[in-house]
C-alpha cells in the first residue's frame, strides 16, 4: 500500500489544534519533531523527505507528521486538511510558517519511519499495545497485549480516544458479552474485547482497506474464532442483540446511529462512545438521554471525550 506523508511546518502553541485536524482526518498517530533537532539532520530530512531547501525553513517551530493511505479520497482529504488548518487562524492561534507537504512514501518508508516512535504503552490496567517488530514480554501474568502492525493498519491503537474506548471497555465488557465496534480501523477494540472474554464481536467499517487490515489484525492476535469484520455503515442492517456497543468515531457520526445502537442493545447494555471533542459533549449527552440512554460516566483526555451510557430497562 502507498502512504502519503503530510507534513505541517507551525508552531509550539498549534500543535495540539493541528493534531487534532490530522487525527480528524483520518491519521491514527502525529510525529512531532522539533525543527532544531531537524537541522541537524538537515541533508537526508530536508534533502530526501521534503525536497526543499534548508535554507527555505527557519531553525524554529515543530514539524507535525502524519500518515494517510492513499486512496480515491486523499486529495479531498488534504484539501479538507489545509481548510481546517487555515481556519485556526480565526481563533487567534499563531500557526507560525504554516507550511504544507504532502509527500508519497512507500510501505518501506512508511515502516521506518514510525519504527522510530512506535514502541509498547501500556493503555490500561491490563492492556499494553506493541508493535509486531518488538520483542515485548509481559510484565503480570493478567497483562493483555494486543500486537498492532502499523504497516498494514491504520492505528496505533495510542490516540487519546483509543485509549478511552479501551478503558471503558475493560471497566465495562463482562465475559461472554456480545459485541458490536462501530467504526473498527485497525480492529484493536474487536481485538480488546476478544481477549477481555466476549464470546463474539462484530467489527465493522465502512472502508474497505479498514476492513482487511481489521481481518489482519484479529488474525495477527489469534482471535479469529470471536472476532469477525465486515464492511458495513455504522448499524445499518444490524440485528444484534448485543451487551455491548463501542464506537471510536466522530460525534456528528454517533448522533447518526444513537437510535440503531439503542435498537442493537439489550436492556442494561452499554453504549461506549469515544472520538467526541469537547464542544459537542453535550449534543451527544442529551441525544443519549433522548433515545433511552442513562449516561454513567464520561471520561477526558486532553480535548477529548468519551461517553459510557447504558440502555434503560
Ligand atoms: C477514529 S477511527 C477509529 C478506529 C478504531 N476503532 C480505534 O478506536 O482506534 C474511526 C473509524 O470509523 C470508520 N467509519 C467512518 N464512518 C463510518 C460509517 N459510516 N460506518 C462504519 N465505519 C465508519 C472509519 O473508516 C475509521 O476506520
Amino acid at each position: 500500500m502507498k502512504w502519503s506523508e503530510i507534513s505541517i511546518h507551525t508552531t509550539q502553541e498549534a500543535v495540539e489544534p493541528v493534531s487534532n485536524i490530522l487525527h480528524e482526518a483520518g491519521a491514527s498517530g502525529v510525529v512531532i519533531e522539533d525543527v532544531a533537532d531537524l537541522m541537524k539532520e538537515r541533508n537526508s530530512v530536508f534533502g530526501e523527505i521534503y525536497h526543499l531547501n534548508p535554507n527555505d525553513y527557519p531553525a524554529e517551530g515543530v514539524i507535525l507528521k502524519a500518515y494517510l493511505p492513499v486512496n480515491s479520497f486523499l486529495g479531498e482529504t488534504v484539501e479538507e486538511i489545509k481548510q481546517a488548518v487555515n481556519n485556526l487562524i480565526t481563533f487567534d492561534i499563531d500557526l507560525g510558517a504554516n507550511m504544507v507537504s504532502i509527500s508519497e512514501v512507500n510501505e518501506e518508508e512508511w515502516a521506518t519511519a514510525w519504527k522510530k516512535y512506535y514502541k509498547p504503552v501500556k493503555v490500561s490496567e491490563k492492556i499494553t499495545i506493541t508493535p509486531t517488530w518488538e520483542d515485548y514480554s509481559p510484565v503480570s501474568s493478567d497483562e493483555l497485549i494486543i500486537e498492532l502492525d502499523p504497516g498494514m493498519a491504520f492505528g496505533t491503537g495510542t490516540h487519546p480516544t483509543t485509549v478511552m474506548s479501551l478503558q471503558a471497555l475493560e471497566k465495562y465488557l463482562k465475559t461472554e458479552d456480545k459485541v458490536a465496534d462501530v467504526g473498527t480501523g485497525s480492529g484493536v477494540l474487536s481485538i480488546a474485547a476478544a481477549l477481555l472474554g466476549a464470546s463474539s464481536v462484530d467489527a465493522f467499517d465502512l472502508d474497505e482497506v479498514a476492513v482487511n487490515s481489521a481481518r489482519l489484525n484479529i488474525k495477527l492476535n489469534k482471535v479469529q474464532q470471536t472476532a469477525h469484520a465486515k464492511q458495513n455503515d455504522l448499524l445499518k442492517g444490524v440485528e444484534g442483540p448485543y451487551d455491548v456497543v463501542v464506537a471510536n468515531i466522530l460525534a456528528e457520526i454517533i448522533l447518526r446511529f444513537t437510535d440503531d445502537a439503542a435498537n442493537v442493545l439489550k436492556p442494561g447494555g452499554y453504549f461506549i462512545t469515544s472520538g467526541i471533542i469537547q464542544g459537542k459533549k453535550q449534543d451527544v449527552k442529551d441525544d443519549m438521554a433522548r433515545a433511552g440512554f442513562t449516561i454513567v460516566e464520561v471520561l477526558e483526555m486532553e480535548d477529548w471525550v468519551a461517553i459510557i451510557s447504558r440502555k434503560n430497562s
